[in-house]
């Protein structure tokens, strides 16, 4: 069953373009990653899908309900940890979360405490007291403190450090294993790698593709690096399917997405001496969708 289901979705700013014609689902249970440049239309669409901001035209829905029209009842299943924290500063931490708490009807104290204790977040200090970082915490905290169904992240991982970003993504596993929906934002490649299981990408407001990450990947251009104990003839490699080639020395680099045999062919008749065959990651492939489409 899809938790997230996305028409169309177009949404102007006056005459400045957010987002045009979104379309794509998210499945309940998967984690799912929305990926793209600044200014690309990922806050957009998730502003959108909380009903924060409405539609130009287009719909959507959540737990298979319109997100405008019952915005209220979806609301209490979403726990939502939007780009930027905002405060009031004066208050102490385990007050603000008791408050946020206090929207929802059971009582999360012993859940505040464990999530507290899992990032590291001290509760008795005052929100104008802290880094960026723990602010981010506290916002972390206050997505997860009801137990949500479906958790919606919009660059969550900003102003964390590499240990505790570590520390969220395991907590996010945790969640996503114990049945919860996610849908997570990025402009970092290598973490939505890491942590989906599929992506869409956003380009200048409009989807550019959506798919697995396995699926990306095996699409996509293998990279070839193969040395020898000579100088290689570049122009072998002067065939289709074939990118992006540089030489240095007796070494030589490219691209390839085709038929592997044609290349094993062409590398049978080099004096090899060592050869390496890698997957791109998805930064690479991430720009060739780019690329091919400018
Ligand atoms: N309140 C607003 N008024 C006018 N234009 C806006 C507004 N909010 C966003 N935009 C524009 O909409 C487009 C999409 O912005 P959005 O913030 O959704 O992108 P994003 O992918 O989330 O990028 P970022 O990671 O920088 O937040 C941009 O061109 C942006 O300038």
């Amino acid at each position: 069953m899809n938790v997230i289901e996305i028409k169309n979705l177009t949404k102007m700013y006056g005459k400045a373009r957010g987002i045009e014609n979104v379309s794509f689902n998210v499945e309940g249970g998967e984690i799912f990653g929305f990926i793209g440049p600044n200014g690309a239309g990922k806050s957009t669409t998730i502003r959108t899908l909380l009903s924060l901001i409405y539609p130009t035209s287009g719909s959507a829905t959540i737990f298979g309900k319109d997100i405008i029209t019952a915005a209220p009842e979806i609301k209490k299943d979403i726990g939502y940890l939007p780009s930027e924290v905002f405060y009031y500063d004066n208050m102490n931490v385990m007050d603000l979360l008791k408050y946020s708490a206090s929207f929802y009807k059971k009582d999360c104290t012993k859940r505040i405490k464990e999530l507290a204790d899992i990032m590291e977040l001290d509760l008795t200090k005052k929100i104008d007291d802290l880094s960026l970082g723990n602010k981010k915490k506290v916002g972390i905290v206050q997505g997860l403190l009801h137990e949500p169904k479906l958790i919606i992240l919009d660059e969550p991982t900003s102003g964390l450090d590499p240990l505790m970003q570590q520390k969220f993504f395991d907590l996010l596993e945790k969640e996503n294993k114990k049945g919860a929906t996610i849908l997570f934002s990025s402009h970092i490649l290598s973490e939505v790698q890491r942590l989906c299981d599929r992506v869409a990408i956003i380009k200048d407001g409009r989807i550019v593709t959506v798919e697995k990450i396995s699926t990306l990947k095996e699409n996509t251009y293998k990279k070839f690096k193969i040395e020898s104990n000579s100088k290689i003839d570049k122009s072998l490699f002067n065939i289709e399917g074939v990118n992006q080639i540089e030489q240095d020395g007796n070494t030589i680099s490219f691209l390839f997405r085709g038929n592997l045999n044609l290349i094993m062919k062409k590398i049978a008749g080099i004096d090899v001496s060592n050869l390496w065959v890698e997957e791109p990651d998805l930064e690479e492939i991430f720009m060739h969708y780019y690329e091919k489409e400018e």
